[in-house]
C-alpha cells in the first residue's frame, strides 16, 4: 500500500469526485458508514457515543456518523463550534441532517467540561483531520487535554487531532490521545513512527474506495506492506522439490558467553525452510550448537572466536549475531568482506566491526542486506534528530551503498537500493527482548538461499517474522514471550499463508 502525504490524499478525494459518480457528500458519507460498521461490530451496543466535530470535513464525517449510529438505535451526543458557518457544504449538509434525529444531544464544544458523561462513554474524536495546518492550541487544547483525562474508550476518526499525517509535531504538543484510529483507505507516515504513531493506539484502515487510478498512478517511494504484497512475494513449495533446491544457509555467529545467539539464528533458518544449513563458530559452541540445532552442520571458525571466514560459493551467508568484536574477529571479518562478492546479510557485531572501521562501508557486497537497530544504525551512519530524519538518512544511504538496510523499530523501516522504503506493521512489544533480531537474520539469510531476490527476502523476512511474534503474544503476552516462540510460530505462519494461496497439505 502506499503511504500519500496530505495533499495527496486530499488529490486522492478529488479524483474519486471527479472520476466517479460520487459528491464529496457521498465520499463523507462512505466514510462515515466504515466507521459506524466499524463501531458496531467493536463496540458493545450500550455504550453512549460522545462525538466532537470540529469544523471541516472531518467534523462533517463526526455528524454523518453520529446520524448513522442514532439511525441503528445507539445513544448518540455531538458537540460542534460556533464557527459551523465557515464549514465545508457537505460538513454543513450533515450539521442540517442532525435534525432527522431530534434524539441526537447537540451541544456546544465548550460545554464538554460541564458534562456528567455516561458510564458507559465512547469519546470520538472528529475535530481535526488531515487538514490541520498548525499545531492547536487555544480552546481545542483545552478541550482535547480534558478529553485525555477522562477515564474512557477514545477513537480518532482519520487522524488523532493534533497529528499531522506526514510530519513530525513539536515536543510536548497537544494530540487525542486515542485507543483507536479508524483511518481512511491509507496508513498515514505520522502512524508509523514512534515519536507520533503513539498517540494513534491500535490502527485500523478502512475502504472507502478511493479511485484505483489514481492510487496507481501518483508516484511514491514509500509504502506499507500488506497482505497484498506478500502473497505475492510468498513462493510455495513445489512437491517434486528437493535439499539441493531449497539453498545452502551459513550462519556465522557466536562466540564464548553468547553462543545462544548462533543458536536462535541457525534454529530460525532451519524452520525458515532453508535447504541446507551450516553454523560456523567458535570450537566451544560445538556440543551447544549440535545439540541444539541437529539439522545445521558445524564448521569451525576460532576456538572462543572467529579467528577465520570461510568462503563458499553458492551459499547465502548471514553474519553477526554473538560475533564479538575482538580485534582478530573485526580483522579476519574486514577481510572477509574483502573477498567476499555475494549479497549477505549482515547483523550486530558484523556491524559493529564495521562502524569501526568507516572504510569498509564500500566493502559491503552490492545488494547486502543491514539489519541495524537504532543504535547500530547511529554507530553506522551518525546520529539523528528523530526517526523521521533517521529513516531518511536510511533510505539515502541505502541508494549510495546499493544494499538493502533494514532499520528495526516497531514499524520496522525496509530501504531498498532503489530509493523505496517499506514499512511493516507485524510485530509487537513482546519482541522487544534480546535475542529476536537473531532470530531475523536467520529468517532472512534463509529467504536468501531460498531464491528470494535480497530486497524480497528483507520485506518477507520481517514480516514473517514479526507475524510469528504476533501469532506468540496470542498464545502468551508481550511479557513472557520469548525469541525461541518466534521460531517455533514460523510453523503456524507459512501454514496460514499456504492456506491462503489455495495449497492443499
Ligand atoms: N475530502 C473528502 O472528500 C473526504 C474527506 N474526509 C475527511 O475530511 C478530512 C479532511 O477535511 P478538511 O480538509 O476539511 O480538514 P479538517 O477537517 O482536518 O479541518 C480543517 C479545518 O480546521 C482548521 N484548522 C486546521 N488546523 C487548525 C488548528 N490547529 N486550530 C484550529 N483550526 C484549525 C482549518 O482552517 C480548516 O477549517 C479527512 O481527515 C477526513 O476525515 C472524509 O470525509 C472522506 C472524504
Ligand atoms: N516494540 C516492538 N514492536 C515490534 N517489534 C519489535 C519491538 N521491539 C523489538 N522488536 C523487533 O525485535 C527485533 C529486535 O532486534 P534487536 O534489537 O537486534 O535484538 P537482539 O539484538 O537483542 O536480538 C527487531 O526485529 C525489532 O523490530
Ligand atoms: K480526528
Amino acid at each position: 500500500m502506499k503511504i500519500f502525504n496530505s495533499s495527496q490524499i486530499r488529490k486522492a478525494d478529488a479524483y474519486t469526485i471527479a472520476h466517479e459518480p460520487v459528491t464529496e457528500l457521498k465520499l463523507m458519507e462512505r466514510a462515515a458508514e466504515a466507521c459506524a460498521k466499524w463501531l458496531e461490530d467493536e463496540i458493545p451496543r450500550e455504550t453512549v457515543f460522545y462525538i466532537f466535530c470540529g469544523s471541516g470535513n472531518n467534523g462533517g464525517d463526526g455528524l454523518a456518523l453520529a446520524r448513522l449510529l442514532c439511525h441503528n438505535g445507539l445513544s448518540t451526543h455531538v458537540f460542534v463550534g460556533e464557527s459551523n458557518e465557515q464549514a465545508s457544504e457537505a460538513r454543513s449538509v450533515n450539521f442540517q441532517r442532525l435534525a432527522e434525529h431530534p434524539e441526537i444531544a447537540v451541544h456546544q464544544l465548550e460545554d464538554a467540561v460541564e458534562l456528567d458523561f455516561e458510564a458507559n462513554s465512547v469519546l470520538v474524536d472528529a475535530l481535526f483531520g488531515t487538514g490541520l495546518n498548525r499545531e492547536i492550541d487555544g480552546k481545542y487544547a483545552e478541550l482535547i487535554n480534558f478529553l485525555n483525562e477522562l477515564p474512557f474508550r477514545r477513537i480518532s476518526i482519520d487522524v488523532p487531532s493534533g497529528l499531522f499525517a506526514d510530519r513530525l509535531i513539536k515536543e510536548n504538543a497537544t494530540v487525542f490521545t486515542a485507543h483507536d484510529t479508524l483511518s481512511f483507505q491509507f496508513w498515514k507516515q505520522s502512524f508509523l513512527h514512534p515519536e507520533t504513531g503513539a498517540f494513534c493506539g491500535n490502527v485500523h484502515i478502512l475502504d472507502i474506495g478511493l479511485h484505483k487510478n489514481f492510487v496507481e498512478s501518483e508516484p511514491s517511494n514509500r509504502f506499507v506492506t500488506d497482505d497484498a504484497v506478500i502473497f505475492q512475494l510468498y513462493k510455495p513449495r513445489s512437491p517434486f522439490t528437493h535439499k539441493g533446491k531449497l539453498g545452502k544457509t551459513r550462519i556465522i555467529a557466536g562466540s564464548y558467553g553468547k553462543m545462544g545467539a548462533a543458536v536462535l539464528a541457525v534454529k530460525a533458518a532451519v524452520h525458515c525452510g532453508s535447504g541446507l544449513t551450516v553454523i560456523e563458530a567458535p570450537e566451544c559452541g560445538n556440543e551447544i550448537l549440535q545439540t541444539s540445532c541437529p539439522e545445521a552442520m558445524f564448521e569451525l571458525n576460532g576456538d572462543q572466536y572467529a579467528t577465520a571466514f570461510l568462503i563458499n560459493e553458492n551459499e547465502s551467508v548471514g553474519v553477526g549475531p554473538g560475533l564479538g568484536t575482538n580485534p582478530d574477529t573485526a580483522k579476519a571479518f574486514l577481510k572477509f568482506l574483502q573477498d567476499c562478492t555475494q549479497p549477505m546479510v549482515i547483523d550486530a557485531d558484523a556491524l559493529n566491526i564495521i562502524a569501526s572501521n568507516p572504510d569498509s562501508l564500500k566493502m559491503i557486497p552490492k545488494d547486502s542486506i543491514l539489519t541495524p537497530h537504532p543504535k547500530e544504525f547511529e554507530r553506522l551512519f551518525g546520529s539523528t534528530a528523530n526517526s523521521y530524519e533517521r529513516v531518511d538518512l536510511a533510505q539515502k544511504m541505502a541508494a549510495e551503498l546499493g544494499v538493502t538496510i533494514v532499520l528495526k523499530d516497531h514499524f520496522t523501516q525496509i530501504c531498498l537500493p532503489d530509493g523505496s522504503v517499506y514499512y511493516n506493521t507485524t510485530g509487537n512489544a513482546g519482541m522487544a527482548k534480546g535475542g529476536s533480531g537473531d532470530v531475523l537474520l536467520g529468517i532472512i539469510t534463509s529467504l536468501l538461499a531460498q531464491k528470494y531476490e535480497p530486497a524480497q527476502a528483507a520485506i518477507f523476512g520481517v514480516w514473517l517474522h514479526g507475524k510469528a511474534g504476533d501469532f506468540a503474544m496470542q498464545k502468551s503476552s508481550v511479557e513472557a514471550m520469548l525469541p525461541t516462540d518466534l521460531i517455533s510460530e514460523l510453523g503456524s505462519v507459512f501454514k496460514c499463508l499456504s492456506e491462503k494461496k489455495g495449497q492443499i497439505h
